[in-house]
């Protein structure tokens, strides 16, 4: 897929697949394209001239309501005006299933308080949104994306206000979902505890994509990031981090 927003051509011809059960992580430094991606893959920049192919629909020919049925989005959490209740932002996630003023069901009640107790917030069930913490905030747009049950889910920086125990917990259930899943993560670290595929983007453009195990290359982080670093591999979990030089 393309994108030109104004003069600039955002991304350029960028191709990328996630199959079945896999969680594809999209990296690269600010300003690269990849929540451009993202907002094209859930329809909020047009994708005219190119073919998505989403749950083997062309993506062109999905509407939005159809659409928010089979796809979920976590962002950063953002500010909301009115006072809700962290109940009420999480049944949200129902809408796309529910009819004109169809009523919502026990079920979904009962949909929404899983969600929201996979989360551990369903003790803040019936407290105002706005009051919560930015981690807690996180940790209730991702109930809301549970409590829509989608196919596909698309993160964007979705750990950026959580403490390391809700990064790795949200990660954790994000991975059990056995849902496709392509996410925007900073952290190369938990890139590569919970991908089972990279893409590292520059300039709009996908420079390198493989596995973890071909992309936690020095070389590959200095290509991409101009940074020098070391790859270390944890004995007990194999897991990779980086050490920086
Ligand atoms: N609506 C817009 N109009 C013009 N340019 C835009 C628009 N939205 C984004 N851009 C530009 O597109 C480029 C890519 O932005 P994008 O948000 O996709 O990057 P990103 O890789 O997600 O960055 P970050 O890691 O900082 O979140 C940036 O240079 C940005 O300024």
């Amino acid at each position: 897929m393309s994108l030109t927003l104004g003069e600039k051509q955002i991304i350029k011809n960028v191709s990328l697949s996630v199959q079945q059960q896999q969680f594809v992580g999209l990296l690269g430094p600010n300003g690269c394209g990849k929540s451009s991606i993202l907002k094209c893959i859930y329809k909020q920049y047009p994708i005219k001239n190119d073919t998505v192919h989403f749950l083997e629909s062309d993506l062109n020919t999905i509407d939005e309501k159809c659409l928010a049925t089979q796809l979920a989005v976590v962002s950063q959490w953002q500010a909301i005006n009115f006072d809700f209740t962290v109940y009420d932002i999480v049944q949200m996630g129902r809408y796309p299933h529910k009819k004109q003023r169809q009523k919502f069901t026990k079920e979904d009640d009962l949909i929404i308080l899983v969600a929201l107790e996979k989360v551990g917030l369903l003790q803040a069930a019936n407290e105002s949104y706005s009051h919560l913490s930015g981690g807690e905030k996180q940790r209730v747009i991702l109930a809301r994306a549970l409590a829509q049950q989608p196919k596909f889910l698309i993160l964007d920086e979705p750990t950026n206000h959580l403490d390391i125990k809700y990064q790795q917990e949200i990660l954790r259930l994000v991975k059990a979902l056995n849902i496709p899943v392509l996410g925007v993560l900073h952290d190369l670290s938990l890139a590569s505890q919970f991908c089972d595929k990279l893409y590292f983007m520059r300039d709009g453009a996908i420079h390198y994509h493989g596995s973890i195990e071909e992309m936690m290359k020095p070389d590959i982080i200095q290509a991409i990031y101009d940074v020098n670093c070391e790859i270390i591999t944890s004995q007990t979990t194999g897991n990779k981090t980086l050490s920086y030089i």
